[in-house]
């Protein structure tokens, strides 16, 4: 039967579904009751608990679990509080209800990104620390806002902060993505979003004539050029089955804009593309491409950024790293498969790689659909407890990781 929590649920389930209802969406998240609810996590815990508020109303909430050697760097455990919006109409349950069905399946904004992960930091800590285990390493969670809109009030400027040096982070977890099949996903790096707009500036005039060197020819051409790139890039993918949508870089043009009317040639014409640049590209050499493409179509073709993410870091997935031997070894030992891939959008993880915190991008999902930013996102309640026994695994083994880069 359809349940709504209580008799017979396991605990974590009905804490996991608390938190689904709080309505932390954007574009105006209910930050403040998310904040309130971890600290009471915090209190019911004994954790310490600080708040960074990096901007006005964006708050950082770090729980910490101090270590019992502080020499050692900590670990940072991080997730957002943010959710995308949702089109109600197109869920068969209220998004902020956080319906379970008969078979066990949790329907909720945020289910699969990533307010799971969190509890199950949360529910992983509760279990270590009642069953009285201390580890070398301090564990902090992080909880931050805005990730779903770029991360630019959020960890972008957290992690520039002194509050956030003190964490003295060697190494950070943060969100990965579902897999369908038996294995789970974890990604090492991603790609750098550039967000480009095109504009070709041509000769006006009217409607009936053949005028010469006009702005929609010029960013025709620039269109053309781009996504016969793009097909390039899609074949290759195609091609070859070691490649994944991560290591080969994607282009989709989003937006059209200019005119005024059917009979009036316009000056202006621009096109918008979102490019999620492969971090084995040279960004230098791409970025001449894209010159080269606006200066083949003609003159009056410039281009400007609205993103332009030029810091791709790979965390390393070397047997010799003594972060990835504790966290690969894990899943040997509980005879889990992983497979290493880059993340195809931007997380972030990639603030705390380009400040030089290695991170790698794990949500505990297998057997699941992807369903992130889609209708009915869900996640299955045995799925979900799955994921606080590995990470109930994991985080003594990382803790306990005896020597890193960036030790004191
Ligand atoms: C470039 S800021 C936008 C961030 C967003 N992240 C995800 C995970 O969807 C994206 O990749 O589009
Ligand atoms: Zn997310
Ligand atoms: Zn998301």
């Amino acid at each position: 039967m359809a349940s709504k929590g209580g008799e017979g649920e396991h605990p974590s389930v009905t804490l996991f579904r608390q938190y689904l209802r709080i309505r932390t969406v954007q574009p105006e998240p209910d930050y403040g009751a998310a904040v309130a609810f971890l600290e009471e996590r915090a209190r019911q815990l004994s954790l310490d608990c600080q708040k960074v508020e990096v901007a006005p109303g964006r708050v950082v909430t770090v729980l910490t679990w101090p270590g019992t050697n502080p020499k050692l760097s900590s670990l940072l455990l991080n997730s957002h509080t943010d959710v995308v919006p949702v089109f109600k109409e197109h869920w068969s349950h209220d998004p902020f209800e956080a319906f379970k069905d008969a078979e066990g399946n949790i329907y909720a904004r945020g289910s699969q990104d990533m307010k799971c992960v969190s509890i199950q930091y949360l529910e992983a800590v509760r279990r270590l620390k009642a069953a009285g285990y201390h580890f070398p390493r301090t564990i902090h969670m992080t909880f931050v806002p805005d990730e779903e809109i770029g991360g630019h009030q959020g960890m972008e400027l957290f992690v520039h902060r002194p509050e956030f040096r003190a964490l003295r982070a060697g190494f950070a977890l943060d969100e990965g993505l579902a897999n369908p099949t038996d294995a789970f996903t974890v990604f090492y790096s991603e790609r750098s979003p550039w967000w480009v707009r095109v504009t070709s500036t041509g000769k006006p005039g009217h409607g009936s004539q053949f005028i010469e060197d006009t702005a929609a020819e010029k960013l025709h051409k620039v269109v053309s050029s781009i996504l016969a790139f793009r097909q390039k890039e899609q074949q290759r993918l195609q091609s070859n089955p070691r490649l994944t949508l991560g290591s080969v870089t994607s282009v989709n043009l989003s937006k059209l804009e200019g005119g005024v009317a059917y009979n009036v040639v316009p000056a202006s014409m621009s096109a918008s593309f979102d490019f999620r640049v492969a971090p084995d590209v040279d960004l230098k050499a791409f970025e001449k491409q894209l010159h080269s493409w606006c200066g083949e179509a003609g003159e009056g073709v410039t281009f400007e950024f609205a993103q332009k993410w030029t810091e791709p870091r790979m965390t390393s997935t070397d047997d010799s790293d003594p972060w990835w031997a504790a966290f690969s070894g894990v899943f040997k030992n509980m005879n889990l498969t992983l497979e290493p891939k880059i993340f195809p959008a931007a997380t972030d993880s990639r603030y705390l790689r380009a400040v030089g915190v290695p991170a790698l991008g794990f949500s505990p999902m297998n057997r699941t659909p992807l369903l992130l930013h889609d209708h009915n996102e869900r996640l299955h309640e045995d799925v979900f407890l799955r994921g606080i026994d590995i990470y109930t695994q994991l985080l003594p083994a990382l803790a306990s990781v005896s020597a890193a880069p960036g030790d004191g």
